[in-house]
């Protein structure tokens, strides 16, 4: 299969997840960043999806999956342990939501992919569902060589790029957009010194 790579915008959408365990805590923590009403369906759920139901931010229906539960949702996720259930839940679906089967069986719309997140940053790895296990591995390899400080380092470059929009035109433009990129930028970012980054990018604005 040749996938679709995109990133979807689920904000206050609905997203259902029929089946409370380890794949399903997986999910919802995918979930969590966005700001989708999150709906588990399933008698039982782990300590850590009690945890954020305790928490409110996700609801839980304590009980055996039904059709109706996937009424008006946009996204569905099928991550119990029962192939007919997962069934049940695809045959519930219609033609117009995203349909993802933990079991790999079926209809697939789409497949998850491992995240790493900084801020703004999103990385995603994906083997097509070749192997799970060397998605997990290059997972880990791309968490070590973007550390923690890209959230801050995009975070700048976001704001620096719409100041640099709003004041600069032309090949001036072209040349601070790529500028932002400059090694120390990173650097400074890195040692807690942002202030430095916005005094540097003052002086080249010239404002
Ligand atoms: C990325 C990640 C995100 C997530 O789960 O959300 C994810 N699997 C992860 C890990 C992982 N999954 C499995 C192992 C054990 C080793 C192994 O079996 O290889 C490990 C490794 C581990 O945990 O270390 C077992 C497994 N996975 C699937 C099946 C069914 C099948 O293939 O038949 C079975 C066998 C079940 C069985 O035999 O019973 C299916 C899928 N798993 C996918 C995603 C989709 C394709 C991803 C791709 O393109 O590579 C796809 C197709 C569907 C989907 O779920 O969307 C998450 C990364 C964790 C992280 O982020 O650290
Ligand atoms: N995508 C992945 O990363 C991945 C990894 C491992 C396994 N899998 C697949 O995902 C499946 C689930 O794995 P798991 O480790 O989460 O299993 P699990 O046994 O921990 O969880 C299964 C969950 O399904 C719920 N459930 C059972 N019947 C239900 C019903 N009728 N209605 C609602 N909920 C119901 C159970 O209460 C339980 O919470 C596996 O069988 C396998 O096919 C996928």
């Amino acid at each position: 299969m040749n996938y679709f790579p995109m990133l979807l915008n689920i904000e206050y959408k609905t997203a259902v997840i029929v089946g409370g365990g380890h794949v399903a805590e997986q999910k919802v923590k995918a979930l969590l960043p966005t700001k989708a009403n999150i709906i588990v369906v399933s008698p039982e759920v782990t300590a850590q999806l009690k945890v954020y139901i305790e928490q409110g931010i996700v609801a839980w229906r304590q009980k055996y999956f039904e059709p109706s539960d996937v009424n008006d949702a946009t996204i569905i996720f099928a991550a119990t342990d029962k192939q007919e259930v997962n069934d049940a839940v695809e045959e519930a679906t219609q033609h117009w939501q995203l349909l993802s089967r933990a079991d790999a069986q079926g209809r697939v719309d789409f497949i998850n992919p491992a995240v790493v997140r900084r801020g703004n940053l999103i990385l995603t790895i994906s083997t097509s569902g070749a192997s799970p296990k060397l998605t997990r591995q290059v997972k880990e390899e791309i968490a070590q060589r973007y550390g923690d400080e890209y959230e801050p380092y995009v975070a700048f470059l976001g704001e620096a790029r719409k100041k640099v929009l709003a004041t600069l035109k032309g090949e001036e433009k072209k040349a601070l957009l790529a500028d932002l990129l400059n090694p120390q930028i990173l650097q400074w970012t890195k040692q807690g010194e942002i202030e430095k980054c916005h005094a540097w990018l003052q002086q080249r604005l010239g404002v």
